[in-house]
């Protein structure tokens, strides 16, 4: 239903208007449009009301509007039935083709403002309520019908649901003075008394001087009780006298006083179950609740809650909202705050997105992460991947956050199958990656890669990756502390032998602590450190060689390769052959030495037994090597045989024992120190 009043400058600007025939009741009509337009007449300025004749559909938040409408129009009828009745014949009632039907009755100037006053307090009162939901629409109705009597109101809804500014619209359609709102539960109950019925002056410490209460302050005028839940026990008999006789004494004083004020009330909390355990009076509640009006939550309204985002985005003179993942996900959200809180989430939103359409990252993290599955969960892992896999979604740093938004919110409909672990490490490396090509755009993901991470052991190293990406790009510093936290809990989880390496140094620069305490933690895990090393070592790497820009580089050792040394050459004085990745070539290099410590030592320059068992032990090559052995064995055997020369056996250090390990790790460990 669309409803038209011209502004008053036009009304009152005396264009002309149309010629009417027919005419009829105006009140007996089912309204569709109404407008309000001059009429210029010999006689002076006529108020012209313009209707349709199509039944009125009980849509939309203009029904509790059309409301204050017919009151108008009726008012129109009867002031026109009055004036026919007094042979007024400049009164008309006209018919036009389509059945649109004027009502014309002739005003003055005044006359004419001031049924436009009544009628746009009448409208901007209600005017805040969006609504399209049958049920709401139905509570405003009733807060509407029973503004101009005297009962009491009580107003009930969850927290946010809109009861202080429904108690305010009440008030402001009631033609009454003023509005006085008092917080039953912010106020000391020694102190309620004397706020709502006043006090004599000396009638208890601190009554310096007489005061009136609100009570007297309200007078002819709305008392707007908040959380009348909470009002003290002791106050609650004399509020119930000041309900049924509206008589009160003030603090100290014997004469009684009357009031006219209106008693608007409201609470969050069940006054039903308050009375059941003794903390509520029953007779109490019965006399607060001549009319009342429960608001429904918003979750209960979910066709609501991108009409009233959408106002709220237009009155922070943002466009609205754009997106139809932006739609769906804020409709799966509950919001526990109602309004309140998606008001407050709409303005946050507005500031993050500035003034771009609003994606789901500029939505609060509260929002996204209750309406998207919990991240950390294999399921929602999988799902992200299933989305980056299977979707044709260009990756660009323009149009992929978008478009991934439309992706998942796609996915989210039907839920997602559990990953196993595997998956979940293959997805947290696709997620890292999409963490370096979306900077600032993804937050969620880098969640969920975060989460992903923790899952597993093996991929301590995408966090410090993710620390690093994080500290390089937008993200809030609260993403970030939280990272540092996680990834503390982490690395002190991280079992396995003790290992010097980059690590120590790898994980100071990740983490970025001065602190010596930080440092020497740090050490303790860094020296724990003996399965990620190979991965942090290559995330330095690459750090060193994108300073400037971080590109997305591979992260995931397991899902993504990066690019690795393809010689034996490469390996000299690395570490690198300890990554099971460069197995092929250590082994290619160990078959093809003569004995695996000479080639080892030659080739790595590290001179550590232990360190060349750890390579053996780390690319199972203990059979080869005793196969090298074996043929070595059995060739200077046989060269003994045959009577040459016997020649001295080189030692070749295949049958590493557990203490040699240890000692040489040890040893590692101090060199590193
Ligand atoms: N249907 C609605 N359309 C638009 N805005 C609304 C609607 N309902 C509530 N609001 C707005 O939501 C905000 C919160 O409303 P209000 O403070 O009246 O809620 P409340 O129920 O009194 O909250 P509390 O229980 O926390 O006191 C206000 O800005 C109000 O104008």
């Amino acid at each position: 239903m669309n409803i038209r009043v011209l502004p008053e400058e036009v009304l009152l600007a005396r264009l002309p208007v149309y010629q009417y025939r027919a005419w009829s009741r105006a009140w007996a009509l089912a309204l569709r449009e109404l407008f309000q337009l001059p009429h210029p007449s010999d006689e002076g300025l006529s108020s012209f009301a313009l209707l349709t004749g199509t039944p009125l559909e009980s849509v939309g938040r203009a029904r509790a509007s059309a409301h204050g409408l017919e009151d108008l129009l009726r008012e129109l009828a009867s002031e026109w039935e009055r004036r026919a009745r007094d042979g007024d014949d400049r009164c008309r009632i006209s018919m036009l083709p389509g059945g649109i039907v004027g009502v014309e009755i002739p005003v003055d100037e005044a006359g004419l403002r001031q049924w436009l006053l009544r009628y746009k307090q009448k409208e901007s009162a209600l005017d805040r309520f969006i609504t399209e939901d049958i049920q709401l629409l139905c509570q405003l109705q009733i807060a509407m019908d029973h503004a101009r009597s005297q009962e009491s109101v009580l107003i009930t809804g969850e927290t946010g649901t809109g009861k202080g500014a429904l108690a305010e619209a009440i008030h402001a359609m009631s033609g009454r003075k003023t509005l006085c709102p008092i917080n039953c539960t912010a106020i000391a109950a020694s102190l309620i008394e004397s706020e709502l019925f006043g006090h004599l002056k000396g009638s208890f410490t601190g009554a310096s001087r007489d005061r009136e209460g609100l009570i007297a302050a309200a007078e002819n005028g709305t008392l707007f009780l908040d959380e009348v839940g909470d009002l003290a026990p002791e106050v609650q008999p004399k509020l119930l006298r000041v309900l049924r006789e509206r008589e009160y004494r003030r603090v100290g004083e014997t004469e009684v006083r009357r009031t006219h004020a209106r008693f608007i009330a409201a609470t969050n909390a069940n006054l039903l179950e308050s009375v059941t355990q003794g903390l509520f009076r029953a007779d109490l509640l019965q006399r607060l609740s001549a009319c009342h009006i429960e608001l429904p939550p918003l979750r209960d309204r979910p066709d609501d809650i991108c009409l009233i985002a959408e106002r709220v985005l237009k009155d922070e003179g943002h466009s609205g909202l754009t997106t139809e993942p932006v739609r769906t996900l804020m409709t799966r959200y509950d919001w526990p705050g109602n309004v309140a809180e998606l008001v407050d989430a709409m303005r946050y939103a507005a500031v993050a997105s500035r003034g771009a359409p609003i994606r789901i990252s500029h939505l609060p993290d509260a929002v996204v992460q209750e309406a998207y599955p919990p991240t950390g969960t294999a399921s929602q892992i999988l799902l992200t991947a299933q989305v980056l896999n299977n979707s044709d979604i260009p990756k660009d740093h323009d149009t992929f956050p978008e478009s991934l938004d439309a992706v998942l919110g796609e996915h989210l409909k039907s839920p997602p199958p559990i990953a196993n672990n595997e998956e979940v490490d293959e997805l947290v490396g696709a997620f890292v990656q999409l963490a370096f090509m979306l900077p600032g755009s993804a937050v969620l993901l880098t969640q969920a890669a975060l989460d992903g991470a923790l899952a597993q052991l093996r991929t301590v190293s995408l966090l410090s990756e993710l620390r690093q990406h994080l500290s390089t790009s937008h993200f809030s510093s609260d993403i970030i502390s939280t990272l540092d936290a996680r990834l503390r809990v982490e690395l002190e989880d991280v079992k396995g032998p003790p290992l010097v390496g980059m690590g120590i140094q790898v994980l100071m620069q990740l983490l970025g602590s001065d602190d010596p305490d930080d440092r020497s933690k740090l050490l303790e895990w860094a020296l724990k450190f003996k399965k990620v090393v190979p991965m942090i070592v290559h995330l330095v790497q690459a750090i060193r060689q994108n300073t400037e820009t971080p590109k997305p580089v591979a992260v995931n050792a397991m899902a993504v390769q990066p690019p690795r040394p393809v010689s034996f050459a490469q390996l000299q004085g690395t570490r690198d052959w300890l990554d099971p990745r460069n197995r092929p070539v250590v082994e290619r290099a160990v078959r093809a030495a003569k004995g695996v410590k000479r080639t080892a030592g030659a080739l790595l320059k590290i001179n550590s037994s232990s360190y060349i068992a750890r390579v053996i032990r780390a690319h199972g090559l203990q059979d080869l090597c005793d196969e090298l052995t074996r043929a070595r064995r059995a060739e200077s055997g046989a060269r003994t045989r045959s009577g040459g020369a016997p020649r001295k056996e080189k030692q070749v250090s295949v049958d590493v024992k557990p203490n040699d390990v240890a000692k040489g790790e040890k040893q590692d460990a101090a060199e590193e120190k």
